[in-house]
Formats: C-alpha cells, sequence, structure tokens
C-alpha cells in the first residue's frame, strides 16, 4: 500500500539543508507591526492631494453612495482642500526630518518597542501606515520575507472604530489574499479601558499640570469625531470613547464638570458625534471660563489634528471669546509612558506565539 510520505522537517523549519532548488526558507520568526493612519509626503499640493485621494476614497471612511460621494470628491474636494490642509500640515511639520510628526513618533515607536523586546530576538518590528508610505502590504511582505510566519497587527486606535481599525485589518487582509503561504495574523483588540492606557494618560495629564503656574478650570478630553450616522448604525467608538473619559475622570478623582469629553475634527455638512470641541470651547469662553487644557486620549501620536486644530485653532477659539489660559496636553507620542502601554498590549497579544 502505498502511503503519502510524510512533510519534510525543511518544509516548515530549515534545520537541515534544503533540497537542491527548494525556496530558501528563513528561521520562523514573530512579526509586530504597528499601523497608524498615515500622512502626506509633503505639503505641496500635488502630495496633498495624492494623501487625501487614497484616504476619501475608502469606503471605511466615507459611507456615503459612491455615485454621490465622487463627483463631490474629484469635483469639489481634491481641488480645494488639498491647497488648504497642506498649509496648515507646514505649521505642523518637523522640519528638522521634513516629515509630518506622525511620522516621526510612528517609527520612533517601532524603534523603542523593538528595543523594549530585546528579551525576544525573533520577535520583528515594524511600522506603516494605512495610507501613503510605508504601505501595510509591503511592510507585510518584509516580514513575511524575513521569516516571520505570525504577526500581530496593531491599528493604533485605542478606541475601535470601523473608519480607523476596521479598514486597517482590511487591508492587511486585502494584501494576505496576494500570497501563496500566508503568515498568521492576529489583529490587535481595542485598548480603551486597558489599566495601563488609562493609567499613562492620566499620569500624563497629572505631569503636565504640574509644570503650570496655573490650574485649569475644565479639562477637555477631546476625541476625533464619527458621523452620528456611523455611531447610529452600530460603530461602538462612541462608547469606547466615553468609557476612556470615566475611567481617567475616576482615575484622577475629579467631577464631571470638570473633565468632559468632547468630539472634533467635523468633516462635511452631516451632524457628528456631540458635543462638538471647538462649540464647547467656545460656549466655556464666553460663560467667562478663564483657564482650560485639553487632552487627546484617542490619538497614540501629536498629529494634525492635535497641533493644529486644538493647539493651534481651539486655542485661539477661547482667547478671542475671552479666555485667558488654555493648554494642551501632549498627546503620548514615544515618551516613556506612551511606550508602557505599546508594550503593555503587544506583550499580551504575543502570547503563546514567543
Ligand atoms: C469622514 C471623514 C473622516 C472620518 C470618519 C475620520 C475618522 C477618524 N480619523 C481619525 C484620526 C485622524 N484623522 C486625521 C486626519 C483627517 N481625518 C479626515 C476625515 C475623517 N476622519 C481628514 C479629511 C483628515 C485629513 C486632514 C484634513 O483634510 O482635514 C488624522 C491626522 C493625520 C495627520 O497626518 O496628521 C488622524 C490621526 C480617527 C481616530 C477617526 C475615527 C475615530
Ligand atoms: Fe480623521
Ligand atoms: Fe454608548
Amino acid at each position: 500500500m502505498n502511503t503519502p510520505a510524510p512533510l519534510s522537517e525543511e518544509t516548515a523549519r530549515p534545520l537541515g539543508p534544503l533540497p537542491v532548488g527548494h525556496p530558501r526558507v528563513e528561521a520562523r520568526k514573530v512579526g509586530v507591526l504597528l499601523v497608524n493612519l498615515g500622512t502626506p509626503d509633503a505639503t505641496d499640493f500635488r502630495s496633498m492631494r495624492r494623501y487625501l485621494r487614497e484616504f476619501l476614497s475608502d469606503r471605511r471612511v466615507i459611507e456615503t453612495p459612491r455615485a454621490i460621494w465622487l463627483p463631490i470628491l474629484y469635483g469639489i474636494v481634491l481641488n480645494t482642500r488639498p491647497g488648504r490642509v497642506g498649509k496648515a500640515y507646514q505649521t505642523i511639520w518637523n522640519k528638522d526630518l521634513d516629515e509630518s510628526y506622525l511620522r516621526t513618533y510612528t517609527r520612533n515607536q517601532s524603534d523603542r518597542l523593538a528595543e523594549a523586546l530585546g528579551d525576544h530576538p525573533t520577535v520583528k518590528v515594524d511600522w506603516a501606515m494605512r495610507y501613503g508610505q510605508p504601505s501595510i502590504a509591503d511592510k507585510l511582505e518584509a516580514l513575511k520575507a524575513a521569516g516571520c510566519d505570525r504577526i500581530v497587527l496593531f491599528p493604533l486606535y485605542p478606541q475601535y472604530a470601523a473608519a480607523t481599525t476596521a479598514t486597517v485589518n482590511d487591508k492587511a487582509f486585502q494584501a494576505l489574499m496576494k500570497m501563496r503561504w500566508q503568515p498568521a495574523l492576529r489583529t490587535v483588540p481595542p485598548y480603551h479601558d486597558d489599566p495601563a492606557y488609562i493609567e499613562a494618560i492620566a499620569a500624563s495629564i497629572e505631569a503636565h499640570l504640574a509644570t503650570l503656574d496655573w490650574e485649569p478650570e475644565i479639562v477637555l478630553s477631546s476625541f476625533h469625531g464619527i458621523p452620528q450616522s456611523y455611531f447610529d448604525k452600530g460603530d461602538p467608538y462612541h462608547c469606547h470613547c466615553m468609557k476612556t473619559a470615566r475611567l481617567v475622570r475616576e482615575r484622577l478623582g475629579w467631577s464631571k464638570e470638570r473633565f468632559m469629553p468632547t468630539f472634533q475634527s467635523r468633516f462635511g455638512p452631516e451632524e457628528w458625534l456631540q458635543p462638538y470641541t471647538d462649540k464647547t470651547v467656545e460656549k466655556l469662553a464666553k460663560e467667562g471660563v478663564k483657564r482650560i487644557a485639553v487632552i487627546n486620549p484617542g490619538f497614540v501620536s501629536d498629529c494634525l489634528e492635535t497641533l493644529e486644530e486644538i493647539a493651534g485653532e481651539a486655542a485661539e477659539i477661547f482667547h478671542h471669546n475671552g479666555g485667558e489660559h488654555f493648554t494642551h496636553i501632549p498627546c503620548l507620542n514615544d515618551s516613556t509612558g506612551g511606550m508602557d502601554v505599546i508594550e503593555a498590549v503587544v506583550r499580551r497579544e504575543l502570547q503563546g506565539w514567543v
């Protein structure tokens, strides 16, 4: 009777010499891929347009039917927005490295995580962007070529949203569709209520306020918004943001009046999650509040939406309407507190693989 030959050890694990003509097989490793939103390569019109076209063509981001959205995108948005937003990017550009801070911080996070995981020499850490470069597909290919047959995919969003977390996962699985020998992929779940994350945010608020010679009457916890209709369709994002804000507030021992969740970065004419950050800042100033601080717990790294929209625009709105002291509390970025969170989440997701 003919029994099939057992799979050779070398096919799965190159311990001995491979047969002549056999494709090269690397020693098994585990990959960790950090993924953030993305960023333009430069602030000129063409670079901005390329970036915004990719971003705003994503059906997870803009759910408006294509027949309605594409004429608006190509007829209006991509002719007007690249110039305006390019100017905004120029004001927050990392001039030393000629790149956006989002890119600088994401790369630093990857480098620092690789150092922190030095006790696992078979783990390879890298980073990618959902829109623009370096792409998720290229980085998954590179990790696979380096021998990673298991990859932890980490969308850098504490709160889950289809427009952020799900689109990163979609893009990664799309890349896997082209591979004959796919790596196993683990996607990191949201960590909006993880004690390490809550502690890092609360501690960063305390540390920042300790540097001031004034005390804010109110601290706003400003999250990126999503259209209200996405929430109505079942996106858990709003609940995740509210839970993060509550846990941070409880950890600080503050009242609901002192620490308030708000939502920023509206796009388009639809209603978005409320209360809006800009309107709240204006209202507080008009009501006579003189000193406020704003933190952005949903942003792992400072970017256009935190540096320009909050530290720049929101501060201006506050001062213009009678406010006196405004401070933006930086994102965790590549700080020790921020890296502790990323490391804790990654170590948990690596369990059973290292
Ligand atoms: C309908 C449009 C958008 C949704 C939904 C949306 C959700 C969303 N975005 C982030 C995080 C970031 N967004 C950033 C920039 C940005 N966001 C939108 C639109 C939507 N975002 C646009 C058009 C832009 C580009 C700038 C602009 O044209 O105004 C950024 C900053 C990127 C950078 O390079 O600095 C981040 C980060 C989250 C977390 C989120 C949903 C939860
Ligand atoms: Fe956004
Ligand atoms: Fe809810």
